[in-house]
């Protein structure tokens, strides 16, 4: 897959430097990777982690052949956003092991890039790096919501995150609900929605969840726009695509990754800076 960047500031266009960078985005479910070229993400994968770490060991072989496959050597610099510390561990492992530099990045690196109104040592990386992938694409006033394994609502206004919300993921609705009420059948949000009240307990179930999702996230953002002004909402993360159609934001896949790569490209003119 190739995307270009859409929008770039003045910065951008005149940094015209060959660069590559591979990034991993770990999260709860899934981990994403892509190589970026020349301000293009050129290969993308992701795997779910069921897939990757298996009886408690981490299996490569899914992540080798992708290597293997898109010809991505061991040269590129590398970069990890992770909430996940388990598999962090395991990753890092993976690729010292394959002789790459691999670099976990902290929410303190980002200081330079974004300023952070909450509390730095607790805040998933993977919420500022989405901020900051938004930022490129959609300015500096840009609402996240990300559907995940948890939905997050994150708000960056002139270059500042102000916070967010986190919020249950989808998969954790639906399992939950199913734990709690075994005897209803199990809910599936991917299947068609319409906003009446339902008549039989499959389309009530699955209109419920769908619904109060889609309300709960349009009630938060019309509220922040009251108290915030002006902004850009952009929805990204796994489950988003089935949101995609009901609710008016545009969904861009893979903003953590994109942020990646801008933390990359920051890193890169400090280096050139220092030289
Ligand atoms: N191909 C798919 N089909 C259906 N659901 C998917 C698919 N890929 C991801 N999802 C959903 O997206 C969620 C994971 O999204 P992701 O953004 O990768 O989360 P995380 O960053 O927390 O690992 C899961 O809850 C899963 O249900
Ligand atoms: C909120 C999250 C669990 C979301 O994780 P994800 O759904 O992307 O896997 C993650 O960003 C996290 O662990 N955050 C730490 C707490 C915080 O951000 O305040
Ligand atoms: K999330």
């Amino acid at each position: 897959m190739k995307i270009g960047i859409k929008r770039f500031n003045d910065e951008y266009i005149s940094n015209e430097k060959k660069f590559s960078v591979l990034a991993f985005d770990l999260g709860n479910s899934r981990l994403k990777c892509s190589y970026f070229e020349d301000s293009c993400m050129k290969h993308y994968g992701a795997f779910r982690l069921e897939e990757i770490f298996v009886n408690s060991k981490f299996d490569s072989n899914l992540l080798d052949k992708w290597l293997k496959e898109n010809k991505i050597d061991n040269k590129v610099k590398c970069f990890i956003s992770s909430v996940n510390l388990t598999i962090e561990k395991h990753l890092l492992s993976f690729l010292n092991e394959r002789l790459f530099s691999a670099k976990v990045i902290e929410p303190r690196d980002l200081v330079g890039i974004i300023g952070i109104e909450y509390d730095i040592d607790m805040i998933g990386i993977d919420r500022l790096l989405h901020s900051i992938g938004a930022s490129l694409f959609y300015g500096e006033g840009v609402c996240v919501v990300d559907m995940g394994t948890a939905i997050t609502v994150d708000l960056t206004k002139e270059n500042v995150y102000k916070g967010g919300f986190i919020m249950p993921g989808i998969d954790m609705i639906c399992k939950s609900i199913n734990l709690f009420l075994p005897h209803l059948p199990m809910a599936d949000i991917t299947i068609n929605h319409t906003n009446v009240p339902s008549r039989n307990t499959n389309d009530a179930l699955n209109n419920g969840i769908f619904y109060s999702i889609v309300f709960g996230l349009e009630g938060i953002i019309r509220s922040w726009h009251e108290k915030f002004g002006d902004f850009t909402t952009v929805l990204t993360g796994g489950s988003a695509r089935f949101f995609e159609s009901e609710l008016s934001w545009p969904y861009f896949p893979h903003l953590t990754l994109w942020g990646i790569y801008r933390y990359a490209e920051y890193k890169e003119s400090l280096n050139e800076k220092s030289s």
